[in-house]
């Protein structure tokens, strides 16, 4: 899959060509050239992981579709792996709505999932979510489906309900809203694996499954959410959650010790980080541009 094809052509076959597809949250451009050189072949903007690392803020609506916008663009700009975007409640009414899917879409995203919580969100595994009416989700993904650009951008709904009204509520919801136009559905925060099998089964489209850590979902492998019929598996902020408890420690170690002289071992090196951004080749072109006297 080349650039020639659109994002969501290569979302779509990203996750026909791997099955489940593991999609690597990131928080930002360089944690996706981490993820792209770890293998991985979808990636995932978090809602969570912009407000917390770039804002730090709570993941509870604060930050704005311009914001998620310019996070989509810079990660796009460096990486072609289809990039799936947290598009929590999609920040509006039905125009609204329509003008997110647009907006994403232009930003270069291959898809965004839009869940059926009231616009006060929250955090999908905290207590507290309150839910809006099946109908009222269902227009969301309708207005969602109007404002595609490209009939090939994925309009994954998600589900909170399962935590709210239970499981079987949960599988209705999601039926209705494949009914409504929704691509794949992210069934969010179930409890077992169990209840991933019963819900693929029920629903007539790829179910993502959250494997979040700390949330109220087990951390199930790969192998064992395939065989449950789930054909994609999210870790949204595996490496930001590593991420910060390393940054921590060498925060709180220089303080104490005064010198990184521990902490060198554990760290990336300029070498692996040039590698990783490709320096040497923007430095080549650097040069030859000055060579040529431009
Ligand atoms: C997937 C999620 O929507 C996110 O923003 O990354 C969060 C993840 C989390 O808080 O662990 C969610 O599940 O609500
Ligand atoms: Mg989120």
């Amino acid at each position: 899959m080349t650039e020639n094809h659109s994002p969501g052509v290569r979302l779509r076959a990203a996750a026909a060509a791997e099955r489940p597809l593991q999609v690597a949250g990131v928080i930002n451009a360089y944690a996706a050239l981490l993820a792209k050189r770890a293998g991985f072949r979808a990636l995932y903007l978090s809602g969570a992981g912009v407000a917390n690392a770039s804002f730090g803020l709570p993941d509870l609506g604060l930050t704005t579709l311009t914001q998620v916008a310019e996070e989509v663009r810079r990660i796009v700009a460096v990486t072609d792996l289809p990039l799936l975007v947290d598009g929590d409640t999609g920040w509006g009414d039905g125009l609204m709505v329509a003008h997110t899917v647009e907006t994403l879409s232009r930003a270069g995203a291959a898809g965004l999932h839009l869940e059926d919580q009231e616009q006060g969100k929250r955090c999908g595994h905290r207590p507290g979510k309150t839910l809006v009416s099946t109908g009222e989700m269902m227009a969301r993904i309708a207005a969602a489906v109007r404002g595609r650009v490209d009939d090939q951008f994925v309009i994954m709904a998600r589900t909170d309900a399962y935590a709210v009204e239970g499981l079987e509520a949960a599988m209705a919801r999601a039926r209705c809203y494949v009914e409504a136009g929704a691509d794949m559905i992210f069934a969010e925060s179930l409890g077992s694996l169990e209840e991933y099998r019963c819900f693929a089964q029920a629903v007539q489209a790829p179910v993502l499954a959250n494997m979040t850590e700390f949330g109220q979902t087990p951390l199930l492998t790969v192998q064992e959410l395939g065989e449950a019929g789930v054909r994609l598996v999210l870790y949204p902020l595996s490496a930001f959650r590593a991420m910060s408890a390393a940054a921590l420690q060498v925060y709180e170690t220089l303080r104490r010790e005064g010198t990184q002289q521990r902490l060198i071992e554990g760290m990336q090196t300029r070498e692996e980080l040039y590698e990783i951004l490709g320096y040497h080749e923007y430095e080549r072109q650097r040069d030859g541009a000055s060579a040529k006297g431009e």
